[in-house]
């Protein structure tokens, strides 16, 4: 659907690029992950995608047309939701929606149906006639979502949708968005949030300092070569046990540590038993983003 390749760009006056070579093939369906810590330039080339910036060099084509042309066509091919919100706050719920279905150009009937539907999607049917500035930060984030939809986009660009709402909200967010692809709509979502990306993205790119670390599916990237297990004891790790299986500790006796054959695990836990520790929990063979993360870029998402 979206193909970016080899796109750049570097803010005026800045020393180094803020995308540096992007390549990215992003299908059809399906929620789309940008995940990389502050700076790493997601919004950057969201807004390249939005058409808020034009890239200094690269190509980038939707379904198969350069994206001005494909803009010009149907402006309402892609829509974005920016990381501020984007509404008037002294206008309600309701007329906020009504604004900018107008300035989508949408026919009074299309209006109608486009509002009710947005608002059903995003559950504000409780507080349509609220001034904007009421509504908590949860149905703010909401509102914003709501008018990023009103147009029906075949694309639509989140940016860091959950930043500031309460665990409720985002719980209801995160579902609302992994629902998206079935109504039609691809999403790209961005975030440095790797629980999020892992919970809704089917594929993922990992951004830091405007290039692709990695890309493809998350099952495929978090899937590890080495085998990897988490654990969690009762008492701590052994010393002799965490220098042989390289032990990283997770938190209060959480360890994730390497085995280098199939028969390591069974040792591992007849040595555990022998220590006296008892397995409250244990994993096998699965990364997650954050470490993945680390492995590719020496340092935290949350650095
Ligand atoms: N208007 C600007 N002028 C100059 N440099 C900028 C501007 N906006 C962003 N940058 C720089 O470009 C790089 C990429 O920033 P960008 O906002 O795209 O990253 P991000 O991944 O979206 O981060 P965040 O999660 O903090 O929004 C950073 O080094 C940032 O400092």
């Amino acid at each position: 659907m979206l193909h970016i390749d080899d796109v750049s760009f570097r803010y005026r006056g800045a020393e180094t690029a803020a995308l540096d070579g992007i390549a990215l093939d992003i299908p059809a369906g399906g929620v789309y992950g940008l995940l990389g810590p502050n700076g790493a330039g997601k919004t950057t080339l969201i807004s390249i995608l939005a058409g808020l910036q034009s890239a200094s060099s690269g190509q980038i084509t939707l379904n198969g047309r350069p994206l001005a042309a494909a803009r010009a066509a149907d402006p309402r091919a892609i829509a974005l939701v920016p990381q501020d919100y984007a509404f008037y706050p002294m206008l309600t719920v309701t007329e906020n929606l009504r604004f900018f279905g107008g300035v989508l150009g949408l026919s009074k009937a299309e209006l109608r149906t486009q509002i009710d539907a947005a608002v059903a999607f995003a559950r504000l049917e409780q507080v349509v006639g609220k001034p904007a500035e009421q509504l908590s930060g949860g149905l703010r984030r909401r509102l914003n979502l709501a008018i990023g939809l009103l147009g029906r986009p075949q694309l639509l660009l989140l940016d860091e949708p959950t930043v500031g709402v309460d665990p409720q909200s985002r719980h209801f967010l995160l579902d609302s968005i992994a629902g998206l692809p079935a109504t039609g709509t691809t999403v790209i979502y961005t975030s440095h949030y790797m629980e999020e990306v892992e919970a809704i993205c089917e594929r993922v790119a990992i951004v830091d300092h405007g290039k692709v670390l990695a890309e493809g599916a998350l099952e495929a990237l978090l899937r590890c070569d080495e085998s990897v297990v988490e654990l969690e004891l009762n008492a701590e790790l052994p010393p002799d046990l965490a220098s042989r299986h390289e032990a990283v500790g997770e938190g209060a006796m959480k360890y994730r540590l390497k085995l280098t054959s199939a028969a390591d695990l069974p040792r591992l836990l007849d040595n555990l038993a022998t220590a006296g520790c008892a397995v409250q929990q244990l994993k096998v063979g699965r990364e997650n983003l954050e470490h993945l993360f680390m492995r590719l870029t020496k340092r935290s998402l949350r650095d």
